[in-house]
């Protein structure tokens, strides 16, 4: 039955006074005005900018979180300044008993030739394992890792005299290091129950010693670290047991610390290369007077040198504001070191292949993790577990990749075959072809070129240790801008977004250098972001 439209059905077009128009011209104009009111508070409102920070173990990554921490959080340092004094204690230890493995090591060598007198010396100096660690000879790798590094090491025991010429180990300074050693066994004792207190009972095999540190750590450590000495009338009393008494060592032996690190033995192992040190050893050892003073408390320096391995990633967060945009700033610091990531995963079966890591939980899922590089750093995740860096990696705004360019010289140490400058690349090349990362700004250091100078101005020469760098100027000049041409050319040609790429030279233990480039590289994320988010 067809539908008869009547035109009466028609609403008639009601003809509207001039007031009624004027009162649906101010409703248009109140709504348009509240829909810019709420614009205005959106771009007013904070919003979380994830950046990564990213890199092989020792890049820097934790130091320019500290960096970020110092610019727009300094309060929060300071407030964890008390527990920093242990780590620094723990890095003044862990440097004095590699160089008494070092001088065992040389020690042990070739007795019979390099030792003639050691029968009219004291007896041979007792391995240091009953005494000390239980487990010091057990380095023979260390000492031999120089060798395979052909720093032009003879191999035999010579060593410089006080007065700069070379002799053979004899009895008047062997003594020297002898009561030294015999002296500061106690304080080298005590770097296990030191490390262990401070990870918070996280033990962890198979990687180098240290301390490896979870998110919050300070706030374990602080309330016994800002206890301090009994009666040093710093207003705090009482102590932790292992704390305290490291701190009593340390000011009982700051004498043979220095004497160790000054003497004659020691610089010419120093000299040649063959101590295996961390970088920062020197600038803690430099200055363990004011370190064993009994109201010690670390200088923003100390806590920028000291070296802490990260476990898994460590999140931070800073209120960060560019012109009326407030973000909240999430830097999440991941550790680089392959074995840092494993006691992440309570209670998990671990299989490891040349390039994955299974990891097997009591419920039978399996979560597959894919190194980029070496099992270092993982890209794709496919359980709960790995919710922790997954998602942050993939909805991060930006990556801030650190590349140690001073390490041109040294190798990695889970494969003593590759230059841990071509890691840095295979990591970022990596990265930049990453295609769930297409969309995350990258931000390039090149960092440590204060190391970089000074092994220069040491005459360590590049091509000894990457041939490609033929007969160019061995100079910081020169250097810099090959690396800087290598990581520019990695970007150039794997890029799949081809994204800019900003580019610094950096030294993370230069304040004021570094915080300039902190205030770019943030405003330059920032201004990304609101583009990108549609904040214009
Ligand atoms: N001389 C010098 N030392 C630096 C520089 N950047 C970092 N360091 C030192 O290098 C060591 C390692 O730095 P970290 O920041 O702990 O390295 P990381 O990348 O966090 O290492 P993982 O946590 O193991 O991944 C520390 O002792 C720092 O003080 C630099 O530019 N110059
Ligand atoms: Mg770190």
């Amino acid at each position: 039955m067809a539908v008869a439209t009547s035109y009466n059905d028609l609403q008639p077009v009601r003809r509207i006074d001039e007031a009624e128009a004027r009162a649906i011209s101010n409703r248009i104009d109140e709504e348009l005005k509240a829909e810019r009111e709420m614009i205005r508070k959106k771009k007013g409102q904070k919003k979380d900018v994830k950046v990564m920070l990213l890199g092989q173990a020792e890049s820097g990554k934790s130091t320019l979180q500290k960096q970020f921490q110092l610019y727009y959080a300094s309060h929060s340092l300071e407030k964890e300044r008390p527990a920093w004094r242990p780590v620094v204690y723990f890095n003044i230890i862990k440097a004095v008993r590699m160089i008494l493995e070092e001088l065992d090591y040389e020690f042990s060598q070739s007795p019979s030739q390099a030792r003639p007198q050691l029968a009219s010396t004291p007896p041979p100096l007792p391995p240091m394992s009953e005494t000390a660690r239980g487990k010091l000879p057990a380095v023979p790798g260390a000492g031999a890792a120089f060798k395979a590094g052909g720093t032009g090491s003879s191999g035999t025991n010579t060593y410089s005299s006080p007065n700069g010429s070379a002799s053979n180990v004899s009895g008047g300074w062997q003594d020297d290091l002898a009561q030294l050693r015999t002296k500061l066994l106690p304080l080298v004792a005590v770097e296990d129950a030191l490390a262990r207190d401070l990870s918070g009972g996280v033990t962890i095999t198979g990687g180098r010693t240290g301390i490896y540190v979870r998110s919050g750590w300070q706030a374990l450590v602080a309330p016994m670290a800002s206890r301090g000495w009994p009666g040093t009338g710093n207003g705090v009393s009482g102590g932790p047991p292992v704390n305290d008494l490291v701190a009593r060592m340390l000011a009982a032996t700051k004498d043979e610390v220095s004497a160790l690190w000054r003497h004659p033995s020691v610089r010419s192992l120093v000299k040649h290369r063959k101590l295996r040190l961390e970088e920062s050893a020197s600038f803690f050892l430099e200055n363990v007077h004011r370190i064993a003073e009994p109201d010690y408390l670390p200088a923003t320096e100390d806590i920028l040198n000291v070296r802490l391995q990260t476990l898994g990633v460590k999140e931070h967060s800073f209120d960060i504001s560019l012109s009326g945009t407030h973000v909240n700033w999430l830097l999440y610091d991941v550790g680089g070191a392959r074995h840092a990531w494993v006691p992440y995963f309570d209670d998990v079966a671990i299989v490891m292949t040349s390039r994955e890591l299974h990891i097997v939980s009591p419920f039978g899922r399996a979560l597959r993790i894919i190194f980029i590089s070496r099992l270092r750093l993982y890209i794709s995740l496919s359980v709960s577990l790995g919710r922790i860096l997954t998602g942050t990696l993939i909805t991060a705004t930006a990556i801030i990749f650190l590349a140690p360019i001073s390490a041109f010289d040294q190798y990695l140490e889970e494969d003593p075959r590759t230059n841990r400058i071509d890691d840095s690349l295979q990591l970022f090349t990596a990265i930049c072809s990453n295609k769930l990362l297409k969309s995350t700004h990258l931000v390039l250091m090149l960092n440590k070129t204060d190391l970089l100078r000074q092994k220069l101005a040491a005459g360590i020469r590049v091509r000894k240790y990457i041939t490609s760098y033929g007969d160019r100027p061995n100079n910081y000049q020169e250097v810099s801008e090959y690396f800087r041409a290598h990581f520019l050319q990695v970007h150039r040609r794997n890029d799949i977004s081809k994204r800019a790429l900003y580019c610094h030279f950096t030294s993370m233990l230069d304040i004021k250098a570094t915080q300039k480039i902190i205030v770019n590289v943030g405003e330059a994320i920032i201004r990304s972001y609101i583009t990108d988010a549609g904040l214009t």
